[in-house]
């Protein structure tokens, strides 16, 4: 039995390859390297749902049907503004999608003509909520749309109500690049095993953001940025702080991988990219990252994965760490829905055994009262 399905064959899927041995990541076959540095989010998306690479009319009716789903319901905007202002924007980001599918004209749909309409919308209205929830915890206006904007252009100006700068809309864009995709990772499968029963695509997207808010998944940007601040904050040496934690037996958020046995290829552009912006703004986070990880490579032959090094590039980038997980939604999306798109075109329930661990069958069905508590934690026995 493969413990956590590791290395287990799940499904077909013509959207993502990964080779974790030699450390290669391609988006329906091209290379992400060669899509970090020559591509763009509303490409990239094309290429996801599509199959190929879009033509230049083809490129400019695409970014145009996703800059004209930039809206929002108003009773969604509603719920956003009656939310704690204290509630983590993941757990609102996921609530909010959910009550979109009410109102979304497809919602019962799974044609594949259906689930692309429901795609624009849900790529252009993530990234906005994520923007306006912001902005409406921070006692803040909300910014409307620009459709001149790109994707990234328009996420950022939503978010802080003055145009971004080159460099922040073009080190944004490359981060979704690298996030929109990831073959079977934890939540795109989530939302296929939810795809596959014939739900809906609102309800496959709400359990991707469920299992992708998780740790041990995309809430490790977050995770990694905590352990930053703390260490600092304490003025601890970054290695010795590490150190303590592996003899503790405690993971250090941002390295590992299920299937990378060798550098992720996303990080190292995220890498380059924290130490570029760190150069021009702050370079302690880009330091202390790069101290942290050569010593974890070196003492558990671990390497950094997608979200070690997003951690400093978002924070440079001024943006607030518990942004940082639905930000990777922000991108995520667009795999998510291409999964979900491939998954109803040519669908079959996903339902896998479970290798029984419990007690022989047939085990004895003993009347109340001559039962024992069998409990050992929970719940307590009652005291006599
Ligand atoms: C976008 C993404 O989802 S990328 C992943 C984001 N998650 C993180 O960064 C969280 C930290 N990393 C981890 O927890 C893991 O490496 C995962 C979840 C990514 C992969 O998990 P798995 O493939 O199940 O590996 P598993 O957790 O079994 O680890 C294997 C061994 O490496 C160790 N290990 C793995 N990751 C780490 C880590 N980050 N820090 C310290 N030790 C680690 C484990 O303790 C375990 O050691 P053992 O065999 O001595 O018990
Ligand atoms: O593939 C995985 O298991 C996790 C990951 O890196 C991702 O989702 O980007």
């Amino acid at each position: 039995m493969a413990k956590g399905l590791q290395d287990v064959i799940a499904n077909e899927s013509s959207i993502c390859f990964i080779d974790g041995a030699k450390g290669i990541l391609s988006y329906r076959g091209i290379d992400i390297h060669e899509l970090a540095q020559k591509s763009n989010f509303e490409e990239i998306t094309f290429l996801l749902w599509n199959a190929a690479l879009p033509t230049t009319a083809e490129l400019k009716d695409f970014s145009h049907q996703l800059a004209a789903a930039r809206q929002i319901p108003d009773d969604v905007i509603e719920f956003l503004r009656s939310v704690p202002k204290t509630a983590a924007p993941m757990e609102v980001l996921r609530t909010a999608v959910s009550l979109l599918s009410i109102y979304d004209p497809d919602e019962k749909s799974v044609f594949h003509t259906a689930n692309v309409r429901k795609s624009f919308r849900l790529t252009a209205q993530i990234a906005m909520i994520v923007a306006m929830f912001d902005r409406i915890r921070k006692g803040k206006e909300l910014i409307l749309p620009d459709t001149s904007l790109s994707h990234a252009a328009n996420f950022l100006w939503m978010l802080n109500g003055e145009k971004p700068s080159e460099t922040a809309t073009k080190a944004l864009d490359v981060a979704l690049i690298l996030h929109a995709d990831h073959e079977l990772n934890a939540s795109t499968f989530a939302a296929r095993v939810i795809a596959a029963t014939l739900s809906d695509m609102h309800s496959a997207i709400t359990g991707a953001i469920g299992a992708l808010k998780g740790p041990l998944h995309g809430g490790a940007n977050e995770a990694v940025m905590h352990l930053l601040y703390d260490i600092d904050k304490a003025g601890e040496d970054p290695v010795e702080h590490v150190k303590h934690m592996l003899e503790n037996k405690e993971k250090i958020s941002g390295f590992g991988h299920r299937v990378y046995t060798t550098e992720d290829p996303r990080a190292t552009h995220l890498r380059r990219m924290s130490e570029d912006l760190g150069k021009d703004a702050n370079p302690k986070w880009y330091e202390m990252s790069r101290k942290i990880e050569l010593f974890v490579k070196e003492e558990k032959k671990l390497n950094a994965n997608v979200d070690f090094y997003s951690a400093s590039t978002y924070t440079t980038l001024g943006i607030d760490i518990d942004l940082f997980t639905p930000i990777f939604a922000v991108s995520r999306i667009a795999g998510w829905c291409a999964h979900v798109i491939e998954q109803h075109d040519d669908n079959r329930l996903i339902r896998p055994r479970a290798d029984y661990t419990g007690p022989a069958y047939p085990a004895p069905y003993v009347e109340i009262k001559s039962r024992q508590s069998q409990a050992k934690e929970w719940p307590p026995k009652p005291s006599a």
